[in-house]
């Protein structure tokens, strides 16, 4: 895992070895318009200092994960995606060995990538054009402010619950057409607002999931079940998570189940 931006681990935990990267794989290096960045390291941190150094990797700025999650997952905001700068990763193998994996290896699409089983991804390398520091900084400052406006950043979530049915994420243009995004058709379900224990799809940003407090994984899923099911009946669009869903439901859930 990277920093959990992305998970709901299920009540019941998780029966597994978790790897979490820790400091060790947190460098960040700089040569000539490559940066080469640790998977532990920070999404945020990494765009700051490529713009210190005159690089613009500003479209990281605004995602509060890590590199790990960003390229597993081809994180992206506001029209830039992992894949627009992607050169190489290095990856331990599930047999130990270390191996170099180009775009052709991880064939991005929008949100996912054909990441090879078991392999943990340890650094990768992003190709940033040049500019001048004060404006990237600048841009950033602009990007989180906007963000701030259209998105319960306070809040506990995990970022977007659905990938959006257009196949891409909102480029923040006035021309970006809604029509088939999933805060749209979650509204036109009348789900915005809906609440399943301490959970919420956000009244600010419908697509949204929020922990208001005490909300348990179960919750959080069955609400975005409920979110799929309502939208599927009044527009025939099958959702797909965003969310990655990881471990068992509580032991007591679990029993139902079997029966
Ligand atoms: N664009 C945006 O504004 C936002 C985007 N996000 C998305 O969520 C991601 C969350 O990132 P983060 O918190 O780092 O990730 P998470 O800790 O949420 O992990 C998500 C998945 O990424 C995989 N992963 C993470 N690190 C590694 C690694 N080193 N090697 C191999 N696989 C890894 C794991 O897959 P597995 O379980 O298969 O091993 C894990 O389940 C972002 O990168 C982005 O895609 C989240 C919030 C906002
Ligand atoms: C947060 C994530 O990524 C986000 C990424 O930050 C943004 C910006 O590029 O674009 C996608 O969201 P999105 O399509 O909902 O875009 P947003 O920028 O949040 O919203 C677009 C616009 O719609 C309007 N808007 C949004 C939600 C809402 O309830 N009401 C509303 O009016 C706002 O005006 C906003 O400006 C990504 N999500 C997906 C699934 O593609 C994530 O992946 O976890």
């Amino acid at each position: 895992m990277g920093v959990g931006s992305n998970l709901i681990v299920r009540d019941g935990g998780l029966r597994a070895v978790v790897i979490r990267l820790g400091r060790g794989f947190n460098g960040i290096e700089i040569d000539g318009n490559t940066v080469i960045a640790g998977a532990a390291a920070l999404d945020a941190h990494v765009a700051k200092k490529a713009a210190d150094a005159g690089l613009d990797l500003t479209f990281l700025r605004t995602i509060p994960g890590s590199i790990g999650g960003a390229v597993r997952m081809n994180a992206g905001c506001y029209g830039t995606y992992t894949a627009d700068h992607f050169i190489w990763a290095e990856v331990v193998t599930r047999t130990g060995e270390i191996m170099r994996l180009g775009p052709e290896d991880l064939q991005f699409q929008y949100r996912q990538t054909a990441w090879p089983e078991g392999a943990v991804l340890i650094r990768a390398a992003f190709e940033a054009s040049e500019g001048v520091p004060e404006e990237l900084h600048a841009r950033m400052q602009e990007q989180l402010a906007k963000r701030d406006e259209t998105q319960p950043t306070k809040d506990r979530t995990a970022g977007s619950t659905f990938r959006n049915p257009a196949g891409f994420s909102s480029t923040g243009r006035a021309d970006d057409s809604h029509d088939l995004k999933a805060w749209k058709v979650i509204d036109d379900a009348g789900m915005r607002g809906a609440m399943r224990g301490g959970a919420q799809m956000s009244p600010k940003h419908s697509n949204f999931l929020v922990n208001t407090g005490e909300a348990s994984a179960d919750d959080l899923e069955s609400l975005g079940e409920e979110v799929r099911k309502r939208v599927f009946q009044n527009s025939g669009i099958e959702l797909e998570w965003e969310i990655m869903r990881v471990g068992e439901p509580a032991p007591a859930k679990a029993k139902l189940a079997d029966k």
